[in-house]
């Protein structure tokens, strides 16, 4: 074909294209309120991704706060790889329409599925990715939630106990001047807790450094949030096979299911679980199919095993590694601590090593510990990003603006904490600030709609309504126990390294969860007053 002909078909193709997006562009302005919700300005083609992208340590919770600040209770953000958000940060719309109570919470994003490779080579969906509030779902979170009722949590109390118990011994054994890297040890220590409180499995992950669970479950994790955070990662992936990235993470992948593989049989192999065996395995174990009443197969179970492993392990160490971190910081903080322990006879019980003399009831009696706990879960949420929900109607309205079906909808824990119209002085510790509740109703993370006269949730840290944590009550009975045990045993200190509470936080960013860039180093000076 001569040249002519071909460049007048180009411009005339290129016109047709410049034309339909003009006709879109105004067609979507017309349908849709999208260019009313406030936000800042993208580029072309790239919307909002060089904004908040980076190839390694994610800290887009820092921009999105700093956005928030600026633009108010509704803003959004246009991110190619996964579309348009819309973020809210007005507690009283999100507890009626977005996480909601009864049915009136929107689903969640399928975001959730981007996880579900690391719960099993299958693709199958659990308790945690699932979109839907359907009857399989609820199946399981009826069944699951036996595992954490205070009966339940009385029985694996000791295990906790036991694990906590090496901790100290493993921080009192090393070099006596050295700082000890707690977000390492805690970490270890979470997938031991969670193998022997669910499951009745010690991974070892304390005492072995090539621990084939932990090694494989971190790399998988933080490589999911980093290829959720940065879509470039997703096509390195795909579109190079040979690539060092695609092959480590395949590698990981395959050791992840293959340890997971290993539970199941475990767990297959003690056969029915005793009517009185509470642990998640059991409860897992009891679940039907709710289509055809038959057990769940390999593939469903397997998932649902990971998903307990997955979501238990990483929140409660990092969420226990941010309040050491209060606690090492700022002396004031621990000596109240320690008061309080010393109040209630704790401390001497718990500083002379016997494991067994003291109770889960003497850690929920611990009201300041609970306070300066939601505190620092405000300041350092480990999951700083939120939950995601999608909208499910062409021109669904949310917070009153008319939206594409398949919005997301964004809670952010980060900036729902750091906005000055919700929290006062919001970059200061202060946990007084929430010393109006109960302390058995702080332990329990219960702070139900009815328990608080209708009034907004404050704190989101275990999200809200039907899809709230599950495991909330194990979580903070964990996190307590090891607090409480290490202050009562130690005296702790920020090493200086970390050059203090602005050198650390500046290091913070998004892992699987809110993590200290290098490793978060404290010392730990064995207590002589303790008698
Ligand atoms: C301090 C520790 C923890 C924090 C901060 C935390 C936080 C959360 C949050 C925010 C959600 C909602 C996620 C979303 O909607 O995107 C969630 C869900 C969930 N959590 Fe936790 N979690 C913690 C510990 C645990 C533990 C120890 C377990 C189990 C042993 C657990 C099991 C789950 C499960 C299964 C779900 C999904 C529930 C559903 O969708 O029905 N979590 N968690």
């Amino acid at each position: 074909m001569d040249l002519r002909i071909l460049k007048q078909l180009a411009a005339l193709a290129f016109l047709a294209v410049l034309v339909f997006r003009i006709l879109h562009k105004w067609w979507f302005r017309v349908k849709y309120d999208w260019h009313l919700v406030p936000g800042p300005q993208g580029y072309p083609l790239l919307g909002n991704l060089p904004q908040t992208v980076s190839w390694d340590k994610p800290r887009a919770h820092l921009k999105l706060t700093e956005w928030a600040k600026e633009y108010g209770k509704v803003m959004k953000l246009d991110v190619p790889g996964i579309g348009r958000i819309m973020y809210l940060m007005d507690p009283e719309y999100i507890q009626n329409h977005i996480t909601g109570y009864g049915a009136h919470g929107l689903p969640k994003d399928p975001v959730y599925h981007g996880f579900r490779l690391i719960y099993g080579p299958h693709g199958r969906d659990n308790i945690v990715t699932t979109s839907e509030m359907d009857d399989r779902w609820k199946a399981t979170r009826k069944g699951a939630s036996k595992a954490f009722s205070t009966e339940a949590l009385k029985a694996v109390f000791p295990q906790v106990l036991k694990k906590v118990d090496e901790v100290a011994e493993i921080i009192k054994s090393s070099a006596a001047k050295e700082p000890v890297d707690i977000q390492h040890l805690l970490k270890r220590f979470s997938v031991d807790t969670i193998g022997l409180t669910a499951y009745k499995i010690d991974f070892k992950a304390l005492q072995d450094e090539q621990c084939p669970v932990f090694e494989s479950l971190m790399y998988c994790s933080s490589e999911m949030l980093a290829s959720i955070a940065n879509p470039l990662r997703g096509i390195v992936k795909r579109f190079f096979p040979m690539s060092k990235l695609a092959q480590e993470c395949n590698r990981m992948y395959s050791q992840l299911h293959s340890q997971y593989d290993w539970v199941l049989k475990e767990l297959r192999g003690r056969g029915e679980p005793a009517a009185d065996d509470l642990s998640i395995g059991a409860c897992l174990m009891r679940l039907k199919d709710p289509k055809s009443g038959a057990p769940l197969d390999d593939a469903s179970l397997g998932s649902e095993v990971a998903a307990f492993i997955q979501a238990g392990s990483d929140s409660t160490s990092h969420t226990t590694m941010w309040i050491l971190f209060v606690i090492a910081a700022l002396p004031e903080v621990q000596q109240k601590i320690v008061a309080e322990m010393k109040d209630k006879s704790m401390f001497e019980r718990l500083s002379d090593g016997s494991i067994g003399r003291f109770t889960y009831s003497d850690i929920a009696s611990l009201s300041y510990l609970t306070m300066v706990t939601k505190e620092a879960m405000r300041m350092f949420p480990i999951t700083p990003l939120g939950t995601a929900r999608i909208t499910t109607r062409d021109g669904e309205r949310v917070c009153g603006y008319r939206l594409p079906k398949g919005t997301m909808i964004s809670v952010p824990f980060h900036p729902l904490y750091h906005v000055p119209w919700l929290f006062e002085e919001p970059e200061r510790f202060r946990p007084e600030r929430w010393s109006n509740q109960a302390p058995q109703e702080k332990l329990n993370g219960d702070e139900s709609c009815e328990k608080r006269g209708g009034a907004p949730r404050s704190f989101w840290s275990f999200s809200d309504g039907p899809r709230d944590c599950i495991g909330q009550r194990m979580a903070l009975m964990v996190l307590h126990t090891v607090v409480a045990v290490l202050v009562a045993k130690f005296e702790i200190r920020l090493a200086d390294r970390m050059g203090g509470w602005e050198g650390t936080t500046a290091r913070q960013y998004i892992g699987m969860s809110l993590s200290i860039d290098g490793g978060m180093w404290v010392h730990f000076k064995p207590r002589g007053d303790a008698h």
